[in-house]
């Protein structure tokens, strides 16, 4: 009998590599991968990539050209990414698109067609896409780590928005996620297997410390172009952040917009219920193959609770004050 297999993201693929991307794997320190034991994972300037996507990566690099209005939102992957893509998307397009309109488009697109990744998407799919057709300001999304985002970028004024996540919730939501891709015959991955690889610093993107840092650092020393933010703190007070982040990108809420309760509008828009409630994310899928539906599971603070036993919650939070040990940032 055939079972329908779940159908594996383009980028962990490892067809179709140029020439280029091949000679660079072969001198790249490996690990055998998350989603099959048959994909493996290449360490590139210090972090963990799928060859696919390192290809992507590469092309990102060569000819990504930053301009100073461009904004990028950057995650290690399972931050929070979706949410905060559409808040930037209804933030900034609040004037064209009212948040309470019937046919606003996050009714009816998902937030990773609206903002597009660079490197996992528009990069992967072409060496050198036409990104004519954005309007400015264009709005892009990354997973680079900071020392890997292309030079055009740190050259120009450009701003930068990183959400990061509490560690314990990443690796719980990108562990129940790799699930989701796990091919039927080779049953689930274990909790055990990933936690350690994940405390060990492999993961995609990974070390997740050395993803969350060097943002950090980069935000103390220049915070008019990086802002740090984090999930905990946009599910605490959304409000407060969302208005916060608007006077970051130039785009403050005018005393009429507050009046008119612009702010709530868009929370509520983009809000987990809405949004994974909409048909477009409970039956569609990217053109990467993926459900829309992949990228919504609980959207809460502190599922970690459910599934990490006292030995791993000491391990990870003894990894995280060791690594993040004088920098200011914790958990
Ligand atoms: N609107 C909204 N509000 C709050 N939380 C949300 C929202 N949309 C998605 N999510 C939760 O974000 C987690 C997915 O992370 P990412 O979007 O970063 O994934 S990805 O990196 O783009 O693949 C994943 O977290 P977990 O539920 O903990 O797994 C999603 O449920």
């Amino acid at each position: 009998m055939q079972t329908s297999q779940p159908s594996m993201p383009k980028y962990i693929k490892e067809d179709e590599l140029s020439q280029e991307c091949k000679s660079l794997l072969s001198t790249l320190s490996t690990e055998s991968g998350w989603v099959s034991s048959a994909t493996t994972l290449y360490n590139y300037q210090g972090f963990w990539h799928h060859a696919r996507q390192l290809q992507g990566v590469l092309s990102c690099q060569k000819h990504f050209q930053a301009q100073d209005t461009d904004i990028l939102l950057v995650t290690t992957p399972k931050s929070g990414t979706t949410w905060l893509k559409a808040i930037l998307f209804s933030l900034l397009n609040r004037t064209r698109f009212q948040p309470t309109q019937d046919d606003h488009p996050l009714l009816s697109n998902n937030p990773h067609t609206l903002e597009p990744f660079l490197e996992p998407s528009l990069y992967l799919k072409d060496e050198n896409p036409d990104l004519s057709s954005f309007a400015s300001p264009r709005l892009f999304s990354t997973h680079l780590p900071y020392i890997s985002l292309p030079k055009s970028v740190q050259d120009s004024k450009c701003k930068l928005v990183y959400l990061c996540r509490n560690p314990k919730d990443i690796f719980i939501s990108f562990w129940a996620y790799t699930n989701k891709f796990r091919l039927q015959d080779v049953g689930t991955n274990s909790l055990e297997e990933v936690f350690k690889k994940f405390c060990e610093g492999v993961s995609l993107y990974g070390p997740f410390w050395d993803h969350m840092l060097g943002y950090w650092h980069e935000s103390l020393k220049n915070p008019e172009n990086v802002y740090f933010l984090t999930y905990e703190e946009m599910k605490e007070q959304p409000d407060l952040h969302l208005r916060k982040l608007a006077d970051f990108l130039g785009c403050p809420f005018s005393p009429k917009e507050v009046k008119e309760n612009m702010v709530d509008a868009i929370l509520k828009i983009c809000s987990f219920d809405n949004m994974s409630n909409l048909k477009v994310n409970k039956e569609g899928k990217l053109p990467s193959g993926i459900n829309n539906s992949a990228f919504f599971r609980k959207g809460e603070v502190g599922d970690w609770k459910n599934y990490l036993t006292t030995e791993m919650v000491e391990r990870l939070d003894k990894i995280c004050e060791e690594k993040l040990d004088g920098s200011g940032l914790k958990f």
